[in-house]
């Protein structure tokens, strides 16, 4: 499915209730995020942006407000929202292939349609040739990779992703950025995308939320405009140097170092 859910959040606040007492993790917050937009957040850390992740796919419940996906209130998982964290996570007894099939086989789909699924996922993310390796037999990136392919490989209208590409090495990261690119603009999803990097939020997103800390709110919400974008087009890293990508990351840095305070 693309990415035709609109998703909601209409004063929606969280508050854990702790043995030392409670923590109010996001203010009351209004967030609209449009079908097929590329939305990343943003800000210092303990500012709440896992918890509006998590918010979104169900995991945890509002203390205050609604949540909304295509109009319906979110109160729990859904295989239409996926989800990818930072740490890979695989099944390590499953084949990579094994891991892809996983999810279309608790669906009840057919084994020859779930092995073709799987195998379509895997082309898609480079890992062809790795199907029947097991996990721990993967680069971190390959993992990742694999991770991708398992979430993607249900079809999901929103795929929410929480610093997925953090523990990895620089030149992985960028590859990833422009597969991840590649791979929204063919299936039109909308993504939601946490990353502790400005670089990497300028560079992926139609849209960046910058939060601010203690307690977590929106602090901007600011439009990604860069030289070449246009329809369909995949962005390539050579549009890091321009003036623009340079003028927003500066202007978004300067923005998660005053949220700090
Ligand atoms: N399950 C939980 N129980 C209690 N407090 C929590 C829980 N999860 C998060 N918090 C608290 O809520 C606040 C926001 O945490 P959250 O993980 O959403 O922030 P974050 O911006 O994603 O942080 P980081 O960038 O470090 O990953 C923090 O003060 C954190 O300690």
């Amino acid at each position: 499915m693309s990415g035709t859910e609109r998703v909601d959040l209409a004063g929606v606040s969280k508050t854990y209730q702790t043995s030392s007492g409670e923590t109010l993790a996001l203010e009351a917050t209004d967030l609209a995020i449009e079908p097929g937009e590329f939305v990343s957040i943003v800000g210092p850390s303990g500012c709440g942006k896992t918890t509006l992740l998590r918010l979104i796919a169900g995991f945890e419940n509002a203390t205050e407000g609604v949540v909304e996906v295509g109009g319906t209130r979110v109160t729990a998982p859904s295989a239409d929202r996926g989800v990818v964290f930072q740490a890979p996570t695989l099944y390590p007894w499953l084949t990579v292939r094994g891991n892809v099939e996983f999810g279309p086989k608790v669906r009840g789909v057919s084994k020859t349609q779930r092995r073709e699924q799987a195998e379509r996922l895997l082309e898609q993310v480079g890992l062809g040739d790795f199907g029947d390796k097991r996990p721990y037999e993967l680069s971190g990136g390959m993992q990742q990779r694999a991770q991708i392919a398992r979430v993607l490989v249900n079809d999901p209208g929103i795929v929410l992703m929480d610093e997925p590409y953090g523990a990895l090495d620089a030149l992985t990261r960028e590859r990833l950025q422009v597969d991840l690119l590649k791979l929204w603009r063919r299936a039109a999803k909308t993504i939601v995308f946490v990353t502790h990097s400005v670089d990497e939020a300028v560079f992926l997103s139609t849209r960046v939320i910058v939060m601010s800390a203690r307690p977590g709110r929106i602090a901007i919400d600011r439009e990604i405009d860069l030289p070449g974008d246009g329809p369909g087009v995949v962005r390539d890293r050579s549009v890091t140097a321009t003036a623009e990508f340079q003028r927003l990351r500066t202007e978004l840095a300067g923005a998660i170092y005053a949220a700090h305070d």
